[in-house]
């Protein structure tokens, strides 16, 4: 549904996307992921076609992201939204359906139910007298007026409150679920983790990892074995009457059993801690190189 080849952004000196490749399959959630300037906006804008690459190709739904048909097929959600405050949500619905040329029976139907999906009630309200979160549903339904198979969002919840923002986040894995693409940014990665199928990490400019939590979390990620034993033994810690050894593989738990066994001890307890989504975040972003016209 969406294939990305080598696409690189250049302003000026300064390359803000460099050698970006990735493809997204229908129905799937994926998510680019990455600290602030990483890239991750540009690379949603040059697939929505709101700006051209220097170099690479982006193809959405089977067109060039810049050919003005590919626009047909994509419900494109910025990180800012500014809306017309003086109209309603009907409105406003109304007249981007009309650019569209959605038929205004089916835009009507389409727009209605899209809110009653939101739960967004005050639909003859002004949009200026609406709070962030009621204006970001708006703005989301804006996306889905010309009923796109691919579904591009920045940021989709950034400063909206736990609840909406929950909201928010199930609303964007049900529209997976009906059959849209969704490729969005997120800054809060246990949303990511929660709803994305695939992930790809930005980092300077780069993809510096991509594939499923999963696979990032045995390609990149330490597994960590907690063992508790009844005596001390070499690196651990007392703790609640027992000592903890903080270890990273299987050899080293047994070597720990080991250890504990011969100075009279046992083994109470093992702990395996995954590493979350953030932890491999964290290693990833600190870790990559800087492109070349980067500060
Ligand atoms: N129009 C522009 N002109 C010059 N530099 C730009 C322009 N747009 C973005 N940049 C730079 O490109 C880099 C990547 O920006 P981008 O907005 O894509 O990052 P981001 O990952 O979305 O960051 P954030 O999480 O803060 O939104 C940044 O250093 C930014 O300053």
């Amino acid at each position: 549904m969406l294939e990305v080849e080598n696409l690189r952004k250049e302003y000026g000196g300064f390359t803000a996307v460099e050698g970006s490749s990735f493809s997204v399959s229908d129905g799937e959630v994926f998510g680019v992921i990455g600290p602030n300037g990483a890239g991750k906006t540009t690379t949603l804008k040059m697939l929505a076609g709101l700006i051209e690459p220097t170099a690479g190709s982006a193809r959405v739904a089977g067109y060039d992201a810049q050919d003005p048909e590919m626009r047909t097929q994509l419900g494109f959600l910025p990180e800012e939204s500014p809306l017309y405050e003086d109209m309603t949500p009907l409105s406003y619905l109304s007249f981007f359906a009309d650019l569209y040329d959605v038929p205004s029976g089916v835009a009507d139907e389409r727009i209605h139910r899209t809110l009653d999906r939101l739960e967004l009630d005050h639909r003859e309200r002004r949009l200026g007298d609406m709070s962030k979160g009621m204006r970001r549903k708006v703005a989301i339904a804006r996306s889905l007026v010309n009923d796109p198979a691919v579904l591009i969002y920045d940021e989709p919840a950034s400063g909206l409150d736990p609840l909406t923002t929950n909201y928010i986040i199930e609303f964007t894995r049900e529209l997976s679920d009906s059959g849209k693409t969704v490729v969005f940014s997120a800054h809060n990665l246990f949303h990511v983790e929660s709803i994305c199928d695939r992930i790809v990490v930005m980092n300077n400019g780069r993809i510096v990892a991509g594939g499923s939590v999963e696979d990032l979390r045995e390609e990149h990620g330490r597994t960590e074995y907690h063992v508790s034993t009844t005596v001390e033994v070499t690196d651990a810690v007392r703790e609640n009457g027992t000592y903890r050894r903080v270890v990273e593989s299987m050899d080293a738990v047994a070597e720990t059993r080991e250890r504990a066994e011969a100075a009279g001890g046992s083994v109470v307890d093992i702990e395996t801690r995954s590493p979350s989504l953030e932890d491999i975040f964290l290693d990833l972003a600190t870790d990559a190189p800087d492109v070349e016209g980067r500060p």
